[in-house]
């Protein structure tokens, strides 16, 4: 299996807080990583370097062999990074499939002077946009409600139209941030469908959640940060039998609550 991204000995400082210190692992293509640990662990910090959104103090990241720590956020999408954001990037006056289709814009080649006068490339940018944004819309279920305002929409939609958006700039890895939190029980399960079936299609999904039922139910490999350290890699089962994993953030109750169910 080819490696998708590579982090090598990642450390960030804020001042005096080391919220990362010398993590290593990999992302392999076509897997779903699990990204977990207490709050505080670190795991947004991660994610936002990943990302793009700060660089690191030290150490490397690489996506297919190149290095892009030091690269800006919007370079780091074009080359097939996405990410949604943990407190939605919702714009609220705009319907669904606006929301959609602006996600898609990143893509596209043509540039805003030929976009403002419409000409004849632009427009067929814009059909292909469209098409496209209603691929990922009905992808994840919210055709119906497509021309409807965005601020109208309750949580549990507004989680699955941030999961179309990220997916609109066609990206080949997708990091998800906390994509289940206030989800109810059903909700939570037909997200996991959907991120399995995401993975299916050949896309790479690093996730972040505290979620056990949902990252020990999809993950293919589990990371696990403990203030600022990683303390743990390895399949939902070798991570749920880990002592210092247990101690640190799972508990004795949902060790035996696995032993339990299976
Ligand atoms: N911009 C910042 N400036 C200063 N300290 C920060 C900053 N961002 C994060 N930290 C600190 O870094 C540490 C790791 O925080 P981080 O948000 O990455 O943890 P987390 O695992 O995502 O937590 P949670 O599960 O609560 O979201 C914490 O001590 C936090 O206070």
């Amino acid at each position: 299996m080819n490696n998708l991204l590579e982090v090598q000995n990642l450390t960030k400082s804020f001042g005096g807080v080391v919220a990362n210190s010398d993590i290593s692992f990999t992302i392999e293509e076509g897997l779903i990583v699990g990204l977990i640990g207490p709050n505080g662990a670190g795991k947004s910090t991660l994610f936002n370097m990943v990302s793009a959104v700060f660089p690191p103090t030290a150490g490397v990241i690489k996506y297919k062999g190149q290095r892009i720590d030091h690269l800006p956020s919007f370079k780091i999408c074009e080359l097939g990074i996405s990410r949604t954001f943990q407190n939605l990037q919702i714009f609220k006056n705009m319907t669904v499939l606006e929301n959609v289709m602006v996600g898609h814009h990143s893509r596209t080649k043509s540039g805003m002077i030929s976009a403002a006068l419409r000409l004849p490339r632009s427009r067929k940018e814009e059909q292909i946009i469209y098409n496209a944004a209603m691929e990922q819309i009905k992808f994840v279920g919210l055709e119906d409600v497509c021309d409807v305002n965005a601020g109208s929409l309750p949580l549990g939609k507004l989680r699955l139209l941030e999961l179309a958006r990220a997916l609109a700039t066609e990206p080949q890895l997708l990091l998800l941030d906390e994509i289940a939190a206030g989800l109810n029980h059903q909700e939570t399960k037909e997200m996991s469908d959907l991120i399995k079936q995401i993975r299916d299609k050949g896309i790479s999904v690093f996730v972040v959640e505290h979620d056990m039922d949902l990252v020990m139910g999809i993950c293919d490999k589990i990371i696990v940060l403990d203030q600022g350290v990683k303390i743990a890699e390895g399949t939902p089962k070798e991570i749920q039998n880990n002592e210092k994993v247990i101690t640190a953030y799972l508990g004795e109750e949902f060790a035996e609550k696995m032993e339990v169910t299976g």
